[in-house]
């Protein structure tokens, strides 16, 4: 077995929505990225890289490379399912945290969890997202950013 952890985090800015898990969800902002943001994938990326002592998300896709510009995150979750494999492992679970005061994260929970279980190529029951604010304290409380952590463990295939 091997455990990784992730954490990331992206500053909102201008736009109309988030990307979270691979869902598009509808928000007065956008979050400010080289690729399209979605800071609990990337947190799910580097859980994973660090599962396989692989590095970070950063030197797989590097954010100075053209092609990674506005890129969909989910591409780079299949990559790091495809290096689980490529390395005789299975996801056991995964468990990711999004903090954050907006947009709530509930009524999105189910969609993120099949669309990530759907780039592992695992059941929904290995994937499981949670939600918290920071009671309106820090750079999130005062809605500055997204952050998102994630807990993976990995099993031999
Ligand atoms: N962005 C968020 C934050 C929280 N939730 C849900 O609300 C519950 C209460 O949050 P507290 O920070 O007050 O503990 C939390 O357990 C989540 O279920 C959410 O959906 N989206
Ligand atoms: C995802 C990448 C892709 O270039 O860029 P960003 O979208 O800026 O996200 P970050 O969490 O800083 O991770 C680094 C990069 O791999």
């Amino acid at each position: 077995m091997r455990i990784g952890q992730g954490f990331d985090v992206h500053a909102f800015g201008e736009g109309d929505h988030v990307m979270l898990g691979g869902v598009r969800i509808a928000h007065e902002q956008g979050l400010v990225a080289h690729s399209d943001g979605d800071v609990a994938i990337h947190a799910l990326c580097d859980a994973l890289l660090g599962a396989l002592a692989l590095g970070d998300i950063g030197q797989h896709f590097p954010p100075s490379d053209a092609r990674w510009k506005a890129a969909d995150s989910r591409q780079f979750l299949r990559h790091c399912a495809l290096l689980v494999d490529q390395h005789g492992y299975a996801l056991g679970n995964a468990d990711l945290t999004v903090i954050c005061e907006r947009p709530k994260i509930g009524p999105h929970a189910e969609a993120m969890r099949a669309a990530m279980a759907e780039d592992l190529g695992v059941g929904i029951d290995r994937i499981s997202i949670k939600a918290t604010t920071t009671e309106k304290l820090g750079f999130t409380g005062r809605g500055e950013g997204i952050a998102a952590q994630a807990v993976v463990l990995l099993v031999k295939a």
